[in-house]
């Protein structure tokens, strides 16, 4: 998928990223809609209005979305502020509605991610059609299902193609509505390096509180873009009504959201910054030379216990190990619970070593 799109592309991305999208979370009455539309585009300069017109809830009776009428309220609201509108899409008749009002980009639901059905779907509906698609992240943390959803869409022939990040639900009880697990949208950027990310810190968050860290952390991790939950009253509003901002709150926050960028043409910084890679090049080498070392007395080790048959696993020793190594690694200024992690992996590693080694027979 090398040839996926990069936001610039995109013919609704006036001025290069990072891009900010924002709109209540539901239409809920053309005045609404309207107001609220008009109070962004009067505080800040975005580049995408967003409207939530069906609403895929967790418990029946909530509001579900005003649906069609809905559309004719955000296209309406598109011609008069002259902005371009997304919303989201779970099924194909969406598909066919959404575009036949005047979405310039649609979105898919991490609800609808999660399932493959849903995905196909909506691929199938966007076959020939040349419009940008945003996918969510499934609501559980797992990276094949997000990929597989893009690989659907990027199927159907589209190109412009674009991440967001809204976190995931998990059953203990956090400070965020959806933990971010930010390690996630690392990995999916690892891998495809070329896809835009957006986050939606409206969702990760939860409470108003959290959308600027949010978002800063995200600009940190060089994201694309924000989508902000905005509402005229969000006290009152139909649908996530803890976790909208009024248009003066997005304007703030989008103002005090540090940019930073990825690269930089100053030859100085590249120069210093080099100089400073070599280091680590060199200090990674020995890194890698002490790990071998310490593999090798393992394996010695391993030979030892076979020979006098011992067990591979000595919880005593481990549990020096385990908690000797992080107050060590403390002291030094490096965070324990990393220290801690890191120790497992390498003592599952001479766990795995040794039982090779006293399982096979010396020549
Ligand atoms: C290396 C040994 O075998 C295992 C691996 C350990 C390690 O990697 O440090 C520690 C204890 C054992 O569970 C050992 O017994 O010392």
């Amino acid at each position: 998928m090398k040839d996926i799109q990069p936001l610039e592309s995109w013919s609704v991305v006036k001025n290069g990223g990072p891009i900010a999208i924002a709109g209540p979370c539901s239409a809920e009455s053309e005045e609404q809609l309207m107001e609220t539309c008009r109070q962004i585009t009067e505080e800040i300069d975005i580049t995408m209005l967003r409207a939530g017109i069906w609403k895929p809830r967790t418990r029946p009776g909530s509001f579900e979305g005003i649906g069609e009428e809905g559309l004719k309220w955000f296209a309406n609201v598109k011609k008069e502020l002259n902005m371009p509108i997304t919303t989201e899409v779970a099924n194909a008749q969406h598909v066919e509605l959404a575009l036949k009002y005047g979405a310039d980009v649609l979105w898919i639901g991490a609800r609808s991610t999660v399932n493959p059905f849903t995905i196909q779907e909506i691929a199938d509906a966007l076959k020939g059609v040349d419009v940008p698609v945003m996918i969510k992240n499934p609501i559980n943390p797992d990276l094949a299902l997000w990929k597989g959803a893009i690989e659907r869409i990027y199927g159907a022939g589209i190109r412009q193609i674009a991440g967001i990040h809204r976190g995931f639900s998990s059953f203990e009880k956090t400070k965020y509505r959806n933990v971010p697990m930010w390690k996630l949208a690392i990995a999916l950027k690892t891998e495809l390096p070329n896809l835009p990310l957006i986050c939606d810190p409206s969702h990760i968050g939860g409470t108003r509180d959290l959308i600027y860290p949010v978002s800063q952390k995200a600009i940190d991790l060089d994201f694309d873009g924000l989508m902000i939950e905005t509402h005229r009253d969000p006290d009152n509003a139909w649908s996530d009504a803890s976790q909208q901002v009024t248009p003066k709150r997005l304007a703030e926050i989008l103002n005090e959201v540090k940019i930073r960028k990825s690269t930089t043409d100053a030859e100085e910084v590249n120069n210093k910054l080099d100089d400073l890679r070599s280091k680590i090049d060199r200090l990674d080498t020995e890194l890698l030379d002490v790990m071998s070392q310490r593999m090798s007395v393992v394996n010695e080790i391993g030979d030892y216990k076979r020979e006098n048959n011992l067990t591979v696993f000595q919880a005593g020793r481990w549990i020096d190990i385990f908690q000797n190594r992080p107050e060590q690694a403390e002291k030094l200024g490096i965070g324990k619970s990393f220290m801690e992690q890191l120790f497992k992996l390498i003592h599952d590693e001479s766990i795995r070593v040794q039982t090779k080694v006293v399982n096979t027979e010396k020549a």
